[in-house]
């Protein structure tokens, strides 16, 4: 689907005023998903649209994840020195110093690593012994049960299991993704950590991509006049816009490209 009139508009409105934050969620809105989350990577395309966009002056471009920063540069393929900044483990760990600072009253402290290594012995177990056909995935400050592509029950059941035992941990938060449960003890949001982004850089407008709860965080706190936030496919959501899926979010972000190519910005205002 390509972007509706609406979304047309309020991409023309945000691509003329001078300093320009897009930020896109990775899984599900930049790359479709896979099975094996090692698997999944972004639309063709979708990557150079990023870099070209980062390459306009006044444009700053990110990619905002669940995954820990070290996957979310593997998946994107996006190197140290390129100038497009990376958010990962839902907004604790950044490759911007400014988006780090921000986020420093939500590191992960050495008693959270501590309830980590207690949470993923436990869920280990309980996986392994009563739901061996769910997979684990550990990140840097949380563990995540995978059902997809497993049978609906037993994925539910694995998935009810684990967020049972995960209650029995004290500071541990349960966030309900697609066809996962992610168990963390990181307390960063994607919201809190886009919005420093966008403050550091002056943004006078910020364009989000995002289709899960967790970009729930970033919708809420992106209401001013320019923000253009979009969510990919269905379900509530506070976002402004809408899009079917990742084909349309590339071929969004090549709107956004070509508008802000032919759009007469003011770089001195
Ligand atoms: O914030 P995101 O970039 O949207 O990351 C959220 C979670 O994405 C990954 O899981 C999802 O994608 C997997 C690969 O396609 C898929 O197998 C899974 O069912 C999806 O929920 C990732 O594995 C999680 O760690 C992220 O938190």
């Amino acid at each position: 689907m390509s972007a509706e009139a609406p979304l047309r508009a309020a991409i023309e409105d945000a691509v003329e005023v001078r300093s320009l934050l897009v930020a896109t969620d990775l899984d599900g809105v930049l790359a479709p998903f896979a099975r094996e989350p090692m698997d999944a990577r972004p639309w063709p395309g979708s990557i150079d649209t990023l870099r070209a966009l980062a390459d306009l002056p006044g444009v700053h471009v990110a990619v905002v994840s669940g995954r820990d920063l070290e996957t979310l540069r593997t998946l994107t393929g996006i190197a140290p020195d390129e100038p497009i900044v990376l958010i990962g483990s839902h907004g604790a760990e950044s490759s911007d110093p400014a988006v780090r600072e921000a986020m420093e009253a939500a590191a992960v402290t050495p008693e959270d690593e501590q309830r980590l290594a207690e949470l993923r012995a436990d869920i280990s177990a309980l996986i392994e012994e009563e739901h061996p056909r769910a997979s684990l995935e550990h990140k840097a400050a949380a563990v995540v049960v995978h059902v997809r592509g497993i049978d609906r029950a037993e994925g539910d059941a694995a998935i009810a299991a684990a967020r049972e035992r995960a209650l029995s941990h004290p500071g541990v938060k349960v966030l309900k993704g697609k066809s996962v449960l992610e168990l963390t003890v990181s307390h960063a949001d994607k919201g809190s950590a886009v919005t420093a982004l966008g403050r550091a850089v002056g943004a006078g407008a910020r364009f989000y991509f995002g289709d899960d709860v967790t970009d729930e965080d970033a919708f809420v706190r992106m209401r001013r006049t320019h923000d253009v936030t979009v969510k990919v496919g269905t379900g509530s959501t506070a976002a402004r816009h809408r899009l079917d899926d990742e084909a349309a979010v590339a071929a969004c972000l090549q709107t956004v490209l070509r508008r802000r190519r032919a759009a007469e910005v003011d770089e001195s205002a």
